[in-house]
């Protein structure tokens, strides 16, 4: 882990027993909320036993997202179709299979296995589970009775773009105006990536162009009667359906962390950077519906938080992401104005920059796991904890546009803290309009 200066040091081997000891209390716990799950489903609920699968019309939402895409959009995306399946439900059993993890373009740490990570390794199961019906991948291969899905629907857009100029709501079914990421085997079955489960196939594959809101797809996921499985892929193609309102805010407080990973980054902040809730005023439900935190109670660590995002971000056309001078003046400006002696950063700088970043800012924090925890955790579960350490900070300053700072400003917008101590994003060394982040205001 890393210590004050940053610098990873080796963590202690005790360190790591606890790490591998919260994991596994975390697995079991897993395990036993499946078993009470299990009665969920008996009352109608949730869906978990292959038997009792079989004995409902259950039918099965998955979906997957163009594969460049990050984590954080991804989880965006989430949000949409956990509303898409909302309104399905208004008329059937439909329960949303959870795509697992993994060949991440993002995710570079080398020499660890980073492909059918399920979601229980980054977030909590039940928790979701308390907002809509979601199973894991494998839980559906084996109640579904096979790894077969029975249609996939490719979203794309309209190949001649808006009539008219004008945007309308629309969906139709179309030629594939891109090359197909599925083919046929010898069989006749179609194969893909399919989150790297290679004997999953597909029945039947068609393109469909789609224009609007999530729901805007339920008639004809619906009206297929002959599909019970159906996968929509490129599922980002759609927007939301109430974005910042109510619905897209109970489904983003049920993305609730899993708990190990809550527990390092909790753990991280006493040992490093003098800390806890109780200090600082971020008060946490583990019962997601119970919380309730008002606007402006939450006071924070005594650190700023940083987030600030390099990699694509520097040569893809980013004209508002700064260099890492004017990042380090505009990060000891605020530690001055705001009194604060520490400041944590999360970063996914490389090892040149990280470098540049530490001589000129040689008191910077850093959540910087071993080898041993980085391949328990994954590059996902180190990026969350960077996430939830950022969002206790007393005062949060990000990177414009990235969804990783968006998804940091939701979770202190949840522990309830003063927008004006989140919605703060670094500037272009040129840019002459610095707009600063829209506050989206928590809907309950
Ligand atoms: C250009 C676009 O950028 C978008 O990125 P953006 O919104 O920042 O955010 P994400 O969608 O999360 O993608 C960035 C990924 O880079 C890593 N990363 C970035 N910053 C940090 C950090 O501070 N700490 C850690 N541990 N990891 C970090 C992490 O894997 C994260 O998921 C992508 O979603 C789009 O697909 C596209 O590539």
């Amino acid at each position: 882990m890393a210590n004050k200066r940053g610098t990873a040091g080796s963590a202690p081997f005790h360190d790591i027993l606890r790490h591998y000891a919260v994991l596994i209390l975390t697995i079991l716990s897993y395990k036993f909320t499946t078993a009470t799950e299990e009665d969920a489903f008996r009352a109608g609920q949730s869906i978990l036993s292959p038997v009792a699968a079989a004995s409902r019309d259950v039918r099965y939402l998955l979906y997957d997202v163009n594969p460049p895409e990050g984590f954080n959009l991804r989880r965006d995306v989430y949000i949409r179709m956990a509303s898409l399946l909302k309104t399905l439900r208004k008329e059937g059993d439909w329960v949303l299979v959870l795509p697992p993890w993994g060949r991440l373009y993002h995710w570079q740490s080398p020499d660890i296995h980073q492909v059918r990570i399920p979601w229980g390794e980054f977030f909590s199961i039940t928790s979701l589970q308390a907002n809509i019906p979601v199973i894991e991948y494998e839980e559906f291969i084996a109640e579904s009775g096979g790894p077969f899905i029975d249609q996939i629907l490719v979203l794309q857009s309209y190949a001649e773009g808006w009539t008219d100029g004008k945007w309308e709501e629309k969906m139709d079914e179309r030629p594939c105006i891109e090359k197909l990421m599925y083919s046929k085997d010898k069989q006749g079955y179609y194969r893909g990536w399919l989150w790297g489960y290679e004997e999953t196939r597909a029945l039947n594959v068609t393109c469909l162009s789609a224009q609007g809101h999530a729901s805007i797809l339920a008639p004809v996921l619906q009206n297929n009667l002959n599909a019970t499985s159906i996968m929509l892929d490129r599922s980002e193609t759609v927007l939301h359906d109430h974005y910042a309102e109510k619905d897209y805010w109970d489904t983003r407080r049920s993305m609730v962390f899993a708990k190990h990973l809550r527990i390092i980054g909790d753990e991280f902040r006493a040992k490093y950077l003098n800390s806890t809730d109780k200090q600082d005023q971020t008060l946490y439900n583990e019962d997601w519906t119970q919380m309730k935190n008002r606007l402006g109670s939450a006071k924070g660590g005594p650190y700023l938080g940083v987030h600030l995002r390099r990699k694509d971000f520097i040569w893809g056309h980013r004209e508002d992401v700064p260099s890492l001078k004017e990042a380090v003046k505009k990060i000891c400006s605020l530690m001055k104005k705001h009194k604060l002696q520490q400041v944590f950063v999360a970063t996914d700088a490389d090892d040149e920059e990280l470098a540049k970043l530490k001589r000129m800012l040689p008191e910077m924090v850093q959540y910087k796991p071993t080898w041993e925890d980085l391949e328990l955790l994954k590059d996902g579960g180190v990026a969350i904890i960077d996430q939830w350490i950022c969002a206790h900070a007393r005062y949060f300053i990000g990177t414009s546009v990235s969804t990783f700072s968006f998804r940091i400003h939701e979770e202190r917008e949840i522990l309830g803290f003063d927008p004006k101590t989140t919605y703060n994003r670094f500037c272009g060394d040129d840019e002459n309009e610095c707009e600063q982040p829209t506050h989206w205001k928590i809907v309950y």
